[in-house]
This record gives structure tokens, C-alpha cells and sequence, in this order.
């Protein structure tokens, strides 16, 4: 007698879902390790042990046929394929070997001193004397990686504008194609990611910089110049919003857990931590999937061949059986082992720069300012696969 499948008539995509997505995750979780989600006619895997295995297997579950719900196999991608997350060994080998030591650790340090320092002029900015409220989405989260990001690239100061819109809708584009976040945002799609190809040709980058580092990889011979723009886009699409929406989590975890800014002030060493625990516990990046590519066990029953499977990052990361007291922002607890970076061969290949930017922006504020707490309610960015605040009103005590 074969176990009958759990399925839930959930739609993880519908705006109500994505405004609160914790209940869905539980009863995802709750269902069991594999779950057919017949909306879409996907699966879906919420647990902590099962997403681990999944994303550890690119061999049973491939990205090359789209990390959406498009099937690349059947279906048109909106943009050529990114050739790290859409693609598989070896494709994938060589756009990463590059990637990884373009934004490794050993690459930051020449970035690291600029950083910090760029994060106390911009605090100064906004800090005035004593207290001050402000929008700590534009004032600091977007703020931030704006300031940074698009230099260490390389970018030109003209249209850095397209990029918060670009990567918004990159990652909406994940979702169904008839979702009204992809709707709305297709007029002004190509315009956007016309200026983002036009960024990632040599002629337009800055002779120093991640992307000026990318085209001497070519010039190497470790990655072919038709590459070398597509690999420069990886960083446009995926660098941005998330970094934006990752900073923007901790300091909203930091502002609603009591005691924890101070905390912080009296152990700084814990600031690194604080980051990947708002990772862990918010996941910017909530779910992407993959596709079977041959019959795959999960749990007691099969997922067939050629099936997109949902990998929710997101519910793994809040997943009782992994974590105690798992939805609770908890600065003593070590986050090591989440997958708000994903896990395995795709695994995020610029937490580093993420790192970098957080702890640059959190060690410039934890300088200055003697409490941080809510000064409104907080409204949500609604996107299929970014967890993110549209603003986040604090108050910040010197
Ligand atoms: C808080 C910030 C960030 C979060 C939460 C995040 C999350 C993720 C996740 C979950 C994946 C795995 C995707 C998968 O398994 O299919 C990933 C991959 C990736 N990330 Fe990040 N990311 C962040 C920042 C960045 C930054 C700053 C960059 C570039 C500088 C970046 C570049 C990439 C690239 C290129 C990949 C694809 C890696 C591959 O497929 O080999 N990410 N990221
Ligand atoms: C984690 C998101 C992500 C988005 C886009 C890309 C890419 O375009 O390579 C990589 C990662």
C-alpha cells in the first residue's frame, strides 16, 4: 500500500502568502517531507533535512532547466540563462571557479577599510545630533549597497537607478508568469535590463573592479568573452536587491528583539553573527526550485523525472526539527548550516560581499548610536521570491 502523498491546495505566491509566508511554511513543513502542490503542478520540499539533501544533489535535481517556475526545457526563459544559477556541471564550473575568487575573501580585503568607511560618512549623513527617525529602507538599507556595490563593480554614475527595478523584477520573474508582481513590472523590463547588458560590455566598466576582473579572466582564457557579460549580469542581478533586503532584516531584527542592540553594543564581536542570524531567520531569498532530472526519493514516496520541486529555503531555515526555538532572533545561538545562502555547488558565491557590506554599515551605526527601535509599523515589499521591507520607520538614539 503506497503512502498517500500529501497535497495542499497552496499557492505560494499569492501576495496574502508572500505577505506572510510563516503559516504556509508550517503547514508545507507540517505535511510532510515532500508535498505536491497541484496549483502549479509542482512539488514542494519545507524541511530542513530535505532541503540540505536536495540542494546537495545537483546531479538528481538540476538548475539548468530554470531555478523558476519555467521550465526551461518547454519554455522561453525571459533572459538568457545565467551561467551560475541556471546551469549545472561543468557549464557551471567555470563561471564559478572565476566568481569565487572575484569576490572571495582575500579579494574583500582591499575593500574592507573603503567600506567601513564609507558606512561612517553615510551614518554621519543621517545621524544628526542626539535622536533622529528616519526610513531605514532608502536612509540605510538601499543606501548602503548603492554607495558600495556598484563601485567595486565598476559601474558608470549614469542609470544606476535601473538597478533596484531590474533585480526587483529578476526575481519576481521566478515566480508564475501571470502573477500580478510579474505583470506589473514587465513595461519597463526591457529598459531596465537593456541598461543592466549595456553595464556588463568592457567598454562600459571602470578599469578597476569586479567586472574589470571578470573580462581579465577572458583575457585568460578562463572564461570566453561571450561569458565574461553574462557573468557581470550575475552580479547586477543577484548583488543588489538582496544585500538591500538582507540589511534591511537585521536591522528590523535587531529594532523588534529586546535587548539586542545593546547586546551588540557590549559584544561587537557579534556583529558577523547578527547578520547570518537575520539571514537565517528572515531569508531574503525565500524559495528557488529545481528539477528532477531522474525518478528522486524523498522521504517514503518518488518525485518522477522532469518535475519542478520547490526548495524553500525559508521554511528550512525555521524548521523545528533543525533549530531550537527556531522563530526567535537569537544573537547567542550559532546560524551555521543555513541555507538562506542556499547549499552545495550553487551556494552563494558573493556572501562574502554581503558579509562585508552588513558588518561594514552595523559596526559604523554600533559606533554611534545607543539604541535603535521602531518608530512606526513596518510595510512590506511584496516579491515572489524577496522577503523585504518597503520601509522600515526607526528611531536611532546617539
Ligand atoms: C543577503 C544577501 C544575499 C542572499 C540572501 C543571497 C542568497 C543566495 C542564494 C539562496 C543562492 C543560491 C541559489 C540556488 O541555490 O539556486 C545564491 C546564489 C548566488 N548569489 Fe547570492 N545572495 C546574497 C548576496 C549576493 C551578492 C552580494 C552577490 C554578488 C556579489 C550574489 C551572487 C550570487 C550568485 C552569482 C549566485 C549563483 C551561484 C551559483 O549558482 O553558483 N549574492 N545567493
Ligand atoms: C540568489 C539570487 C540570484 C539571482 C540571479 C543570479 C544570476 O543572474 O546569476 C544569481 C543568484
Amino acid at each position: 500500500m503506497t503512502a498517500v502523498l500529501p497535497t495542499l491546495d497552496l499557492d505560494p505566491f499569492d501576495p496574502e502568502v508572500l505577505r506572510d509566508p510563516l503559516p504556509a511554511q508550517a503547514a508545507l513543513r507540517d505535511a510532510g517531507p515532500l508535498v505536491r502542490l497541484p496549483r502549479y503542478g509542482t512539488w514542494a520540499i519545507a524541511r530542513y533535512a530535505e532541503v540540505h539533501a536536495a540542494l546537495s544533489d545537483w546531479q538528481s535535481f538540476e538548475s539548468s532547466a530554470g531555478v523558476g517556475l519555467t521550465n526551461f526545457r518547454t519554455e522561453t526563459p525571459w533572459r538568457p540563462p545565467s551561467l551560475l544559477l541556471e546551469a549545472d556541471p561543468p557549464h557551471h564550473d567555470a563561471p564559478r571557479a572565476v566568481l569565487a575568487k572575484v569576490l572571495g575573501p582575500r579579494a574583500l580585503r582591499t575593500l574592507r577599510g573603503d567600506w567601513l568607511a564609507d558606512a561612517q560618512a553615510l551614518v554621519s549623513d543621517v545621524l544628526g545630533q542626539g535622536t533622529v527617525e528616519l526610513d531605514a529602507v532608502p536612509a540605510l538599507a538601499a543606501a548602503f549597497p548603492l554607495r558600495v556595490f556598484p563601485d567595486a563593480v565598476g559601474l558608470a554614475r549614469e542609470g544606476r537607478e535601473h538597478l533596484l527595478p531590474y533585480g526587483d523584477h529578476a526575481f519576481n520573474a521566478f515566480g508564475p508568469t501571470d502573477n500580478p508582481l510579474v505583470l506589473a513590472g514587465n513595461a519597463a523590463m526591457p529598459e531596465h535590463a537593456g541598461w543592466v547588458a549595456q553595464q556588463c560590455e568592457r567598454e562600459n566598466l571602470a578599469p578597476v573592479g569586479f567586472g574589470a576582473d571578470i573580462w581579465a579572466a577572458a583575457d585568460r582564457g578562463e572564461l570566453t568573452p561571450a561569458q565574461a557579460p553574462l557573468v557581470v549580469r550575475s552580479l547586477l542581478t543577484a548583488g543588489v536587491d538582496t544585500t538591500v533586503h538582507g540589511i534591511g532584516a537585521v536591522l528590523h531584527a535587531l529594532a523588534v528583539t529586546p535587548g539586542a542592540w545593546q547586546l551588540l553594543r557590549e559584544r561587537p564581536e557579534l556583529v558577523r553573527v547578527a547578520f547570518d542570524e537575520a539571514v537565517r531567520w528572515e531569508s531574503p531569498v525565500q524559495a528557488f526550485f529545481r528539477t528532477t532530472v531522474r525518478d528522486v526519493p524523498v522521504g517514503d514516496a518518488v518525485v518522477p523525472a522532469g518535475e519542478k520541486v520547490l526548495v524553500f529555503f525559508a521554511a528550512a531555515n525555521r524548521d523545528p526539527r533543525r533549530w531550537a526555538d527556531p522563530d526567535a532572533f537569537d544573537l547567542t545561538r550559532d546560524p551555521s548550516g543555513h541555507v538562506g545562502f542556499g547549499m552545495g555547488i550553487h551556494q552563494c558565491v558573493g556572501q562574502h560581499v554581503a558579509r562585508l557590506e552588513a558588518e561594514s554599515l552595523l559596526t559604523a551605526l554600533l559606533a554611534r548610536v545607543t539604541s535603535l527601535e521602531l518608530a512606526g509599523e513596518p510595510v512590506r515589499h511584496l516579491n515572489n521570491t524577496l522577503r523585504s521591507w518597503e520601509s522600515l520607520p526607526l528611531r536611532l538614539t546617539c
